[in-house]
Parts: C-alpha cells; sequence; structure tokens
C-alpha cells in the first residue's frame, strides 16, 4: 500500500547562505495492507522528515513514494489534495483546525469531503467522540480551548473518522491518560484489522510493541558524507 524506494532530502538554509544539509539518503520502506509499521532511530534522525515527504508536505529530492498507486515524490499539487482526501490520513500530534467551528464539525469534515451524507457523517463523529470520552458538552464547542489531551483525542477522532487505507501517525498517545491510550492502541489495532497500512512514530515503547509489527530504524538511511 505504501512504498518508499531510495528517497533522499536535503534541507537548504536560505538564511544561512542557502547551506544545504543532507538529512535523508536511500530511505526504502514497504508497508503491506493491515500492517503497522514504526519509525524509530535518535532524536533528529529523521522521522518527521520522512513522515512529512510522504503526506507531501516536504518534497523529497528524488526517489519514489507510492501511495496507493500515486508517486507521492512527483504528484500535482491537485493529486496530493485528492490522495489526502480518499486514501492517506494523517494524525500529527497537535490539532490545528478552524477558529470557532465545532468539535463534531472538526471530525465529521473529513467524512463530508468524500461525500457521506452530513447526518451519518455526524452520527460518526459523535460515536467517535463518545469513545474517546469527549464529554458530549463540549461537542458543539470550538476544540481551541481544550486541554493538550482533549485535543489530541478530538484530532485522533477526526482522523479516523475516514476509514483510509493508508494512515500516519505521528505519537498519537503522546498526551493521554493509561484509559485513553488504550482505547487509541484499540482503534490503530482496529483499523489494521479492517486492512490499513499504518507508519507511525511512537515514543512510547509499550505502545509501539504493541501495536507495530515492524520496526525500521531511520538512522540508517543518515546521509554519510555531509555537503
Ligand atoms: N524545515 C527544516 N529546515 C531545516 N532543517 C530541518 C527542517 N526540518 C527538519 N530539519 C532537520 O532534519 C533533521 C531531522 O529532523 P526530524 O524532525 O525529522 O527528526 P526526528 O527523528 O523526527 O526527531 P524527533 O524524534 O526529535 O522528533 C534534523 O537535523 C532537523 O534539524
Amino acid at each position: 500500500m505504501i512504498s518508499i524506494e531510495n528517497v533522499s532530502k536535503s534541507f537548504v538554509l536560505h538564511n544561512q547562505g542557502a547551506a544545504r544539509i543532507p538529512v535523508m539518503e536511500g530511505a526504502t520502506l514497504a508497508v503491506a495492507r493491515g500492517e503497522c509499521v514504526a519509525l524509530v532511530g535518535a532524536s533528529g534522525a529523521g522521522k518527521s522528515t520522512l513522515m512529512r515527504m510522504i503526506y507531501g508536505n516536504y518534497l523529497a529530492a528524488a526517489g519514489r513514494i507510492m501511495v496507493g498507486g500515486v508517486d507521492v515524490a512527483q504528484a500535482a499539487p491537485r493529486d496530493i489534495i485528492e490522495l489526502r482526501r480518499h486514501t492517506l490520513g494523517f494524525v500529527s500530534q497537535f490539532l490545528r483546525v478552524v477558529p470557532r467551528v465545532p468539535t463534531l464539525a472538526v471530525v465529521a469534515e473529513p467524512l463530508l469531503a468524500v461525500g457521506t451524507e452530513r447526518a451519518v457523517a455526524e452520527a460518526r463523529a459523535a460515536e467517535l467522540l463518545a469513545r474517546l470520552n469527549i464529554p458530549e458538552r463540549l461537542w458543539l464547542l470550538s476544540p481551541t480551548t481544550f486541554s493538550g489531551g482533549e485535543q489530541q483525542r478530538v484530532n485522533i477522532a477526526r482522523g479516523f473518522a475516514h476509514e483510509y487505507p493508508a494512515l500516519l501517525l505521528d505519537e498519537p498517545t503522546a498526551s493521554l491518560d493509561p484509559v485513553n491510550r488504550e482505547i487509541v492502541l484499540e482503534m490503530i489495532a482496529g483499523a489494521k484489522a479492517r486492512g490499513a497500512a499504518i507508519i507511525g512514530i511512537f515514543h512510547d515503547a509499550e505502545a509501539r510493541m504493541r501495536v507495530a509489527e515492524r520496526e525500521v530504524d531511520v538512522t540508517a538511511f543518515t546521509p554519510r558524507v555531509a555537503a
């Protein structure tokens, strides 16, 4: 479902004389349907950078990033938007939302974007918010003032509303209490059971061992020769 071949990336620091910093070389990995692969490696090794390249936020300098038949490294912006709408979900560490949009609408939005009827989308959003223990009195408020853990759960509800065939998870249990962490781990297991291919960053080693079939150490993709 996800196949990365020989991907490399450099950052150009325009405010420092256009210095070119190579951060990744020859990154290669594949994730099948129903499988979860955890990216590991020391801080700064490039886990987030690889994840952002797969989502199309960072442009890869070379290589192929195939997600459901689309090469993200080459795709036109509108094809990446289509891919994100239907195929590739991303649960980032922090919730970013338009101010004043109610929580229920934030969670239902990805379903509306794929053509789900509003009543069905809102029922599914409500089901997810209830499962993640977001009190019903908060559903019609904007999540901007919610606690860190509440925001993370809203983000997870939103990321799991549409059943994406491929999912990227950046520290999905980072700010959660044990009860909600358990619920999120069950949701990840559920997504795998329905056939989702998942790539995740989990600093929580126990969570990683529970949900990931394999670990890929991105340190192996650190460029050997500095520019
Ligand atoms: N936008 C950017 N501009 C310049 N350098 C960047 C940029 N993003 C990341 N880097 C550099 O790329 C390297 C990899 O960073 P990255 O955030 O991917 O590491 P990580 O493995 O996710 O680390 P952590 O576990 O601390 O989150 C770091 O040296 C970082 O400074």
